[in-house]
């Protein structure tokens, strides 16, 4: 129903994961309703099948770079939309069901196993590393018998009585991982002033200079490019998409008109959503006469032409 906050909200857990502390940062979402999924296709599955509003799936981090999961996600299937972002600071611990448990294999979601693959060399290089479909469903296998130790969040090893062994295992001091907030599609809130939009590109591979063409598009606008990220299509080898994030908004001059240009040089685009810009980073200084009145002014000048010849 358009104009209805969402109230029900999927994320990836069991609780306790990365993904539900993010979740909790968003206000719509502590007053509404939160249920664990046990993973991502299944979180963006459920939005789609209208079993929830909306969905809270890792994007990228730090360390590792995008969870190509999620990126895949949101392109293969009916459409959807990014509506916001969390970037979470994430630490992360070694914890066992007892202390005297030997240390021989320790499972975690992936991207948590290679924030944390060097520390663990270093001081586990015997251990064998399993992979799982989340933090805390590692430290439920844990908690569970099933596994001997696990990297998760502080509260995942808390709330299923672990012994935490070692804290801050991962590798990097400022880890942080970005979340989306994903809808069914629906008209984008307002411009805040320090958006992102997110797209996904696909280029005609036959033609010279394809990608520039795409980046020119932006440039030429004053839309600053975030990051740029490819992913095979799966229709053939060395076939590509791209993910852009721009700064700017859907409803704001300079990006639609970036977004009109991508529609004509690219084979195909698909729009991810304009969402408010989590974290410290402000807008960039728009270019001389890239400016948001720049455009606006220019909109004003050309319909006089056209209305009055002056
Ligand atoms: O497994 C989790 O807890 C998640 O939410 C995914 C994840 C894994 C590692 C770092 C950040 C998020």
């Amino acid at each position: 129903m358009p104009g209805v906050p969402p109230s029900r909200f999927a994320y990836l857990g069991p609780p306790g994961s990365f993904s539900e502390a993010a979740l909790r940062r968003l206000p719509a979402a502590r007053r509404g309703t939160t249920i664990p999924v046990s993973s991502i296709p299944d979180a963006l599955d459920a939005v789609r099948d209208g079993d929830v509003d909306a969905a809270l799936v890792p994007l990228e981090n730090s360390q590792e770079g995008s969870v190509p999961v999620t990126l895949d996600g949101l392109v293969d299937g009916a459409p959807l939309l990014i509506t916001a972002e969390v970037v979470l600071p994430v630490t992360f611990v070694l914890a066992v069901a007892s202390k005297s448990t030997p240390v021989d294999r320790v499972v975690s979601h992936p991207h948590a196993i290679a924030q944390c693959r060097s520390w663990l060399r270093r001081h586990y290089p015997q251990a064998t590393l399993g992979e799982v479909l989340s933090t805390s469903a590692a430290a439920t296998a844990v908690a569970n018998g099933t596994e001997p130790a696990c990297v998760c969040s502080p509260l995942a090893a808390e709330q299923r009585g672990l012994t935490v062994i070692a804290t801050d295992v991962g590798d990097g001091d400022r880890a942080a991982t970005r979340f989306a907030l994903v809808s069914r599609p629906g008209p984008a809130g307002p411009p805040t002033g320090n958006d992102v939009t997110s797209l996904v590109v696909y280029i005609s591979h036959d033609k010279v200079g394809a990608l520039e063409s795409v980046l020119t598009q932006l440039s030429v606008r004053g839309v600053n490019l975030t990051r740029i990220e490819s992913r095979p299509t799966g229709e053939r080898l060395g076939r590509y998409s791209f993910y852009l994030d721009c700064a700017g908004h859907i409803n704001e001059p300079g990006l639609g008109e970036a977004l009109m240009g991508l529609r004509r040089v690219c084979a195909d685009v698909r729009f991810l959503g304009s969402y408010p810009r989590d974290g410290d980073d402000g807008p960039v200084p728009a270019p001389i006469g890239l400016a948001r009145h720049d455009f606006a002014d220019a909109v004003t000048w050309l319909r006089g032409l056209r209305e009055a010849g002056a």
